[in-house]
Formats: structure tokens, C-alpha cells, sequence
């Protein structure tokens, strides 16, 4: 059973620490979607209204353990304070002085926002007795934890895992939410069940589709993770996004889709382009002659082309149960959203249960114009709500009692 904030009683003058995916798509020092922001204020504003001393801890992006200013989380803080409409105190280290201080200096109600997290190597480290150590000294800073970040679950990090062993700890209203919808779609998904998979964590995320395949009814690949697959089958992939040490594992999945009846989708177009850019020249193609344009092998495939976005389209709209993480191609880019677009549309026209899972994919559909409330669920996780959907063991979800 996950223990919920009831358990942890009155939180009244208590320090809780919030673990919260705040990890938001930046450009430069501009939130480009704050979805993750908006989705963790249900607990944050719970806690203030309680009286509690909230301290919100979160990463962003990936920095290498130390200090880097393109990751900080002030903007983030400036954006949370204009949302709770209420001070956000915002320190310039996790467990230094300001840290410290910030927590030190908190009244009963008030809420403080800590850098990133992964400015600290023992957030990430390899070695337990590391996340420990910084596990404990994050818990120094509070009396209570909440861990709310659902889209870093699958992560045994030590303000995930750790620092919910040392201190006692509850998931927060966002992690409960999340679950709940999830939860459906694992235990009994209404068939046809569909998943739609692109983005650009391939690595990630293709170890997934070995356990969603004896689930699925269709699967459908396209984004970065498809010109793995197009390669696999032997079609010269240009300078696309490319794993070539998943080659096996990918004609692997593609048998196994084959003995198991299982519709394994691949495009049969693409969007070449000359260059990863926003202006790039570029030309439609079938996923066999990748490289015959002008670019030759330089040329990059960024987004499915309009035949294959139909195809998708059709399977998702006919389609009872559908999960969808990862972009189908470089959306940010107007030139190569389309794919991405089509897919998003089909899903809010899907007569069941339509779930979009990831930061990205979540920033996608709403980037290009679709409403939350178009679609069954927005989760915040992608490798989270994908790991989940395996069914494997998440470390942040057993350390609070999940079964
Ligand atoms: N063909 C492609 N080549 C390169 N990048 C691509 C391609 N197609 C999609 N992308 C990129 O994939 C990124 C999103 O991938 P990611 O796997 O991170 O998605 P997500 O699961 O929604 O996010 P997260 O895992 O962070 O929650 C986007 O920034 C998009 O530009
Ligand atoms: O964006 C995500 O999926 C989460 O914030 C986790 O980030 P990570 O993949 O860098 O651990």
C-alpha cells in the first residue's frame, strides 16, 4: 500500500521536503511548458495551507554533478512563485550555506525551491554509500518527505530512493493521481490497446518494447527510436538518430512482434533534412532511399513523413486503449511537427482511454495547440510512465510501499 500524506500526521511547523519533477523544457532561461510545474502545485499548495515549512527540492536536465548556470532552477523558481502566487525563497546550492539558510529562515507556510539537485555528484552516483551521504544531508534540511516526482520514479537516485528511507516519507497528490490512471492501463486495458513510441532517448527506452510487446495489440514507432528499426531492416538511415549497438536487440523485437501476432508499425516515409535546424531544407522520402537526395548520407531524417502520419493516425483512432510517449519528430522545429501533430490529433479523438506520457510529448501537444483536457490523462513521466507500464519494480514507488 503507498503510504499517502495522511500517514505522516500534522505537518503544521514541520520542515517536509517535496521531491518534485520540476525538470521543464528551457530555452535558454525561458520555460517553453511549465506542465510539470502546474501539475505539482495540488501538493505544494496542501502543504503551505497546512502550515507546513515546505522545502521543494528537483533536478533539470542532466549536468555532470556540478554546478552549471543553463541548468539552474531559478527560472523555475521565479515561474513557481508567479503560479502559487505566494514568495518562493530560492537557494543557490542543495546542501551548502543557502541551503541552509533559506530552510532555517522559513515561517510556518512559507516555501523554499533548492538548486538542482544534480549539481551534486552524489544525487546520481553509482555507488550507494554516495547517494547515501548526500541523502543524508539533504535530510538534515527537513523533518518529513514528500515524494512527488512521478516522471523520476524509475530513477534509484538519492533524493528518490535514499532520502525516503531516512526520513519519513509519503507520495504526494501528484504521485497518487498518476498512478491511478496508470494503473488502469496495465491491469486491464480495453482492447484494441495501442502504444505509440518516438522521442529521442532511444537507448532508454527501447528496452520497453520487449515487455509491452505480449500486451500490445499495435505498436508504433517513429521519432528518433525509428530510423533504429529502419536500419535493422537494413534501409541506410543517413545522419538520423542512430543506436547502432541496438541493431540486435531491434531484430529481436521485430521476430518476436511477428510470433506473437502483434501489429509492429514502422513508417514507410520520413522527413530528410539537411541539417538539424529550424530552416533546413527538406524532402519528403520512403524510409528505402533515405539517402537519395542532394544531402546524400549527411541528410537527417526528423520527422515521419505525411503518408505514415495517415497510417498512424488510422490505427490510433481505431484503437480502444492508447499510450503515447515521445515525439514523432523534431516538434520544436514547424517544418518537422506534422507528424507529431497528426498523431496528437488522432489521440484526442480516440473513443476510450488516451494517455500522453513524458515532459516532451506533454510540451509537444500542448506547444502545437491541443488542450489537456482533449486527452484521457497527461502523465509528466515518459521513461517513468514507460518503466511503469513494463511492469518492473520502481525504486522510488517500493521505497514508499508500492506493491
Ligand atoms: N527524428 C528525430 N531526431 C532527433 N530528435 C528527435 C526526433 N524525433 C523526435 N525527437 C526529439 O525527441 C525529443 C523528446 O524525446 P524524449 O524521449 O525525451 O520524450 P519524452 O519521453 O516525452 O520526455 P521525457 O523522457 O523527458 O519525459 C524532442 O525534443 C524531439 O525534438
Ligand atoms: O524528463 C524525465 O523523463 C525526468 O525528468 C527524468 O529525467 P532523466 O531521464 O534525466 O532522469
Amino acid at each position: 500500500m503507498l503510504r499517502t500524506i495522511e500517514s505522516l500526521g500534522p505537518l503544521a511547523g514541520k520542515r517536509v521536503i517535496v521531491r518534485c519533477d520540476l525538470n521543464v523544457p528551457l530555452d535558454g532561461q525561458v520555460i517553453t511548458d511549465d506542465g510539470r510545474i502546474r501539475a505539482s502545485l495540488t501538493t505544494l499548495n496542501e502543504l503551505i495551507h497546512a502550515g507546513a515549512r515546505t522545502v521543494v527540492i528537483s533536478h533539470l536536465g542532466r549536468p555532470d554533478g556540478a554546478p552549471d548556470a543553463k541548468y539552474s532552477l531559478a527560472p523555475v523558481a521565479q515561474r513557481l512563485c508567479e503560479l502559487l502566487g505566494n514568495p518562493v525563497v530560492f537557494a543557490s546550492d542543495t546542501v551548502g550555506q543557502a541551503a541552509k539558510d533559506a530552510v532555517g529562515g522559513l515561517e510556518d507556510g512559507d516555501i523554499a525551491l533548492l538548486e538542482n539537485l544534480r549539481f551534486n555528484p552524489g544525487e546520481t552516483a553509482r555507488d550507494d554509500a554516495d547517494r547515501r551521504e548526500f541523502a543524508s544531508r539533504l535530510a538534515e534540511l527537513g523533518d518529513l518527505f514528500v515524494s512527488d516526482g512521478f516522471g523520476v520514479v524509475h530513477r534509484k537516485q538519492a533524493s528518490v530512493f535514499e532520502l525516503a528511507e531516512l526520513l519519513p516519507s509519503a507520495a504526494g497528490r501528484l504521485m497518487t493521481a498518476e498512478l491511478e490512471v496508470l494503473d488502469r492501463l496495465t491491469e486491464s486495458p480495453q482492447k484494441p490497446y495501442t502504444v505509440v513510441l518516438g522521442g529521442s532517448k532511444v537507448s532508454d527506452k527501447l528496452g520497453v518494447i520487449g515487455h509491452l510487446l505480449p500486451r500490445v495489440d499495435s505498436l508504433l514507432i517513429g521519432g528518433g527510436m525509428m530510423f533504429t528499426f529502419l536500419a535493422a531492416q537494413g534501409h541506410p538511415v543517413g545522419s538520423s538518430l542512430l543506436e547502432e549497438d541496438q541493431l540486435d536487440t531491434v531484430r529481436g523485437y521485430l521476430a518476436e512482434a511477428e510470433r506473437l501476432g502483434v501489429d509492429l508499425v514502422l513508417p514507410v516515409d520520413t522527413i530528410v533534412a539537411s541539417a538539424f535546424s529550424a530552416d533546413a531544407d527538406h524532402e519528403v522520402r520512403a524510409v528505402d532511399a533515405i539517402e537519395d537526395t542532394a544531402w546524400g548520407a549527411s541528410g537527417i531524417g526528423l520527422d515521419i513523413g505525411p503518408e505514415t502520419a495517415k497510417r498512424f493516425a488510422e490505427v490510433v483512432r481505431s484503437s480502444t486503449t492508447v499510450f503515447w510517449n515521445g515525439p514523432m519528430g523534431v516538434f520544436e522545429f514547424p517544418a518537422f511537427s506534422g507528424g507529431t501533430k497528426a498523431v496528437a490529433q488522432a489521440l484526442t479523438e480516440v473513443d476510450g482511454l488516451s494517455v500522453v506520457g513524458g515532459g516532451d510529448s506533454a510540451a509537444a501537444v500542448r506547444a502545437l495547440g491541443f488542450d489537456d483536457s482533449r486527452f484521457g490523462h497527461i502523465s509528466t513521466g515518459g521513461g517513468a510512465s514507460l518503466e511503469f507500464l513494463e511492469g518492473k519494480r520502481l525504486p522510488g514507488l517500493e521505497v514508499l510501499g508500492w506493491q
